[in-house]
């Protein structure tokens, strides 16, 4: 199989005319600046087959478990037909009109009921022309779970098939190609800012205003996307990581989006918040190595009131080495941190090396690593390219990465979880950098999902008192935008 890079199929699509900027109608009558034309692909048999092969290797990388192929009518038909002859899968083919003659069939093949059918598309906005076709096999029985798609448009596709059971896999997004035309100067810096601000202003998905196909009716602004989900719709989709499930729970159980950062010195002083604040946080974070008196028996004892308080234990190491130091400093030295903490953290700086390194460790025991997408601190650099840059790593290690430390929401993916530190009571700073928001500010208006607070509460003359007074304001501003009330 020919080893086809992305960056230059998308060079070669634009050079095609299979992506266009100016104005077009889309499907459901939006009209956007960028248009995706994937049916000019019959014409260039060679970029046929790049694009297949990447199709089928994302299906490998992803080993993704299926007994049939099917292809939406019609651009990804002959993409679903190369790849299926290409490695002697069985492939089916689903009518757009039944046949008014013979046997009137939608869906034409040979398969038994329950057999699994993996979906490909070439292009996706909302997801409702895969939805349409996995409606279509459900009704013949058979069973839909996966899909992939060469383009997304990234207007709310992955998350309206995640709302119906359906993991997509896209290849390219809207905003790597972006990137890459932006990069090779196909196109100016304001198309592509146009172009970005359009996906972000035309989310298409709305949970709770799904039609009758499920699919959205309006559109949405950005920030109320799938912000409306619940924590606890969150824990059950089908792509998202246990452990994130299992934190999304305990929020939705504990009624508490709070994670306090037990920034003190002693550890029988951390030990005591972790006692009595422990029932009303879903997290506890740590900074094990500003602890002057640290022993193993301290990290065993943290571990069983995490168990007895029901929250889980991150350690805010901000790992930012290469794969193989950070191997060794996440299981071994002195700490031994992979033994007692449920979730670490990364920054990007590295590249994927670093999750990977930490993964190796991680995985196998159950955890999960937060990568850092942006800092609360004034002047961070963590900042545009570099933040997307950490979610496109995040998305392709999402089998260890649950999610972001970030100021707001960076995807709407569901399955990832946002956690923002650098929030009190009232905004403000702390004269060495460190930039406060308020709870409702974090929440509500950035989409973050859990608030991290050290001295707003350690600093308080009563530390319970303030415990509960920021776990009740995260949980009202987390109910206002669901649009519910929290009495
Ligand atoms: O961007 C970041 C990343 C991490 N932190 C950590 O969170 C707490 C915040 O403490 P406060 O007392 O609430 O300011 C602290 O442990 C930082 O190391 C952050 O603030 N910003």
């Amino acid at each position: 199989m020919e080893n086809v890079s992305i960056d230059s199929l998308i060079l070669k699509l634009h050079d095609v005319n299979a992506v266009k900027f100016g104005e077009y109608k889309l499907k459901s009558g939006m009209l956007t600046p960028i248009y995706i034309d994937l049916r000019v692909l019959v014409s260039y048999p060679a970029l046929m087959n790049q694009v297949s092969s990447l199709i089928y290797q994302r299906v490998q990388e992803e080993g993704l478990q299926f007994d049939l192929v099917c292809g939406v009518p019609y651009t990804a038909l002959p993409l679903a037909t190369i790849i299926c002859s290409r490695h002697e899968l069985p492939m089916l083919i689903r009518r757009k009109e039944a046949k008014d003659y013979g046997t009137k069939r939608l869906v034409e093949g040979s398969f038994q009921e329950g057999d699994i059918c993996l979906i490909i598309e070439d292009t996706v906005t909302s997801g409702s022309s895969i939805l349409e076709t996995a409606e279509v096999l459900n009704k013949g029985g058979l069973k839909v779970t996966d899909a992939v798609v060469l383009m997304d448009r990234e207007q709310g596709g992955v998350d309206m098939l995640a709302s119906q059971g359906i993991k997509l896999h896209p290849i390219i997004s809207m905003f790597k190609l972006l990137n890459v035309l932006l990069a090779a100067e196909r196109i100016d810096a304001q198309t592509a800012q146009n172009v970005r601000t359009f996906i972000q202003d035309n989310n298409t998905f709305s949970p709770k205003e799904k039609n009758g196909n499920g699919v959205p009716a309006t559109k949405k602004p950005c920030m109320e996307q799938n912000n409306r989900l619940s924590y606890a719709d969150r824990a059950k989709l089908p792509n998202v990581h246990p452990l994130a499930s299992k934190l999304l729970k305990t929020m939705e159980e504990k009624q508490s989006n709070l994670c306090v950062s037990a920034d003190v010195t002693s550890s029988e002083e951390l030990l005591q918040l972790a006692d009595s604040l422990g029932p009303n946080i879903c997290m506890l974070k740590t900074h094990v190595d500003i602890l002057k008196d640290y022993t193993a028996a301290f990290s065993q004892r943290l571990r069983a009131l995490a168990e007895k308080h029901n929250f889980l234990i991150f350690e805010d190491r901000k790992f930012a080495d290469i794969g193989n130091t950070v191997k060794h400093q996440y299981e071994g030295g002195l700490y031994q941190i992979s033994s007692w903490a449920h979730i670490v953290n990364a920054h990007g700086v590295p590249g994927p090396g670093v999750v990977k390194g930490l993964s190796a460790v991680g995985k196998p025991l159950g955890r999960g690593c937060l990568l850092i997408a942006q800092m609360s601190s004034r002047g961070s650099l963590a900042t545009g390219e570099y933040t997307k840059a950490v979610l496109k790593m995040a998305e392709e290690q999402s089998d260890f990465v649950i999610g972001f430390i970030c100021g707001s929401k960076i995807t709407q993916r569901p399955e990832f979880i946002h956690m923002t530190p650098g929030v009190q009571m009232q905004a403000g700073g702390d004269g060495l950098g460190q930039q406060y928001s308020t709870p409702e500010e974090v929440l509500y208006n950035k989409g973050s999902d859990v608030i991290i607070v050290g001295r707003g509460i350690l600093e308080a003359p009563d530390r319970l008192k303030a415990v509960e007074s920021y776990r009740k304001s995260g949980w009202e501003a987390y109910t206002k935008r669901l649009g519910q009330s929290s009495q």
